[in-house]
């Protein structure tokens, strides 16, 4: 029997199992369970239990497991809740900073391990004749996330400004080639952080796009005429515009919700609303779980994603990063694979989808904005978004070169 460190008002699980919704499948599936302290409401004493090993015992959990909980008197997170916790915690690795302040030798390890990774997805500086050969004769297309891309990931959202330095290198690289951002923030947002009217912007993860007035765009429905900051007759794609009063529903039940989880954040993202649990104690991650859960149940017409410690929430359709650059590819006139390059370059769960649309469409190249190794559809890597501004750069001086030695 493995038992957790006792304690004078401890109760055990077996005996919670009668008269709670844990049961013995719970124990016995794959699935993690949590284990409350309190009642619902989940609060801030909770205790995770996973099949694997106890975080903080070292105890194996097995079927005849009885647990000593301090102070337990509720059930368990329930099963999706409890996916999403796993979700949250696998997306959300120790930076490396971290890792490197806590130990060492873990970083030694940390950096051969990115060094081999980097065997498999090379980085877009050190192969920059790679990408640019094809591109001869060819117009190149640039995508570009916002956050962790164009701009470092800051605990605060609505302070992940970008540098002057960024943004000159993104307006320069805009005057070559045609640009858009593709950003999960509200498109409103994301064009207050970037300020740049030469770019196009797809926002809500490509569920809000705005483009030039071209015959194409109108073809679609959800299709309207708007002005855009300038006062300039532009194009909305919105195919998630009869979602709109139910997000913002959803918004409100979040943060009513959430309220009392220090640290916790609910954005509006237009179409679609993140839940940030960057500055929550990762103790209290469960609750965050738990809580989205609780809202999100009501609602089978919105689903779940998440990214970098956050949770975002939205509407069930297929709609998707990688449907929007299509979609802009088509509406610019760019989408023959024989005269243009399109590349992609972004650092989060939600830009895959995009990667995966042209690794599979055979067209173009994404580039993965990361520091830490991980599964990718893109081709190629960036470390940091400093190595995408010297990316952007090498672009137009490749142009400016390329030109001249053409003519
Ligand atoms: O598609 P993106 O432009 O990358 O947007 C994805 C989410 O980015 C923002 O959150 C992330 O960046 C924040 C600021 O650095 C950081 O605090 C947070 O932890 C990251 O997840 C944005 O706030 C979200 O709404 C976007 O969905």
């Amino acid at each position: 029997m493995d038992c957790l460190p006792n304690n004078s008002d401890n109760k055990t699980l077996k005996s919670l199992s009668s008269d709670r919704r844990l049961d013995s499948m719970d124990l016995k599936s794959n699935h993690t369970a949590l284990v409350l302290a309190d009642p619902a409401p989940l609060n801030k004493s909770t205790l995770r239990v996973s099949s694997g090993l106890l975080p903080y015992s070292g105890a194996t959990l097995s079927q005849n497991l009885f647990l000593t909980v301090p102070t337990m008197k509720a059930g368990i997170l329930d099963i999706r809740a409890s996916n999403c916790l796993d979700s949250m915690e696998s997306s959300s690795p120790p930076d490396k900073k971290s890792r490197d302040f806590n130990n060492d030798l873990e970083s030694t390890d940390t950096d051969v391990a990115y060094c081999a990774w980097l065997l498999k997805y090379p980085s877009a500086l050190a192969s920059f004749d790679q990408i640019t050969n094809p591109a001869k004769g060819k117009r190149i297309a640039l995508f570009l996330d916002y956050d962790g891309t164009l701009s470092p990931i800051v605990d605060n959202p609505d302070c992940a400004f970008m540098s002057n330095d960024m943004r000159a290198a993104v307006k320069n690289v805009a005057q070559f080639f045609p640009t858009a951002i593709i950003s999960g923030r509200s498109r409103d947002k994301v064009y207050e952080f970037v300020g740049l009217s030469e770019l196009n912007y797809a926002g809500s993860h490509g569920m809000d796009i705005m483009g030039p007035v071209r015959q194409s765009f109108d073809d679609h429905s959800n299709c309207i005429r708007s002005t855009d900051n300038q006062g300039k007759e532009v194009n909305l794609f919105q195919p998630a515009s009869e979602f709109l009063p139910m997000i913002d529903e959803v918004f409100n039940s979040l943060i009513n919700n959430t309220k009392d989880i220090r640290g916790a954040k609910v954005e509006n993202n237009k179409f679609c609303v993140s839940v940030h649990y960057r500055n929550v104690d990762e103790k209290d991650w469960t609750v965050v779980a738990q809580r989205v859960h609780d809202v999100i149940r009501n609602y089978p017409r919105l689903r779940l994603t998440h990214g970098r410690k956050v949770v975002e929430v939205r509407p069930v359709i297929n709609w998707d990063k990688g449907k929007a650059v299509t979609f802009l590819l088509e509406s610019l006139g760019l989408s023959n694979c024989e005269d243009v390059l399109p590349i992609y370059v972004g650092d989060d769960q939600t830009d895959e989808d995009a990667f995966k649309v042209l690794r599979e469409g055979n067209c173009g190249y994404g580039i993965l904005v990361s520091s830490v190794p991980k599964e990718s559809n893109a081709f190629f890597s960036l470390k940091d978004p400093q190595e995408v501004m010297e990316f952007l750069k090498s672009l137009v001086v490749w142009k400016k070169t390329s030109t001249l030695c053409n003519k």
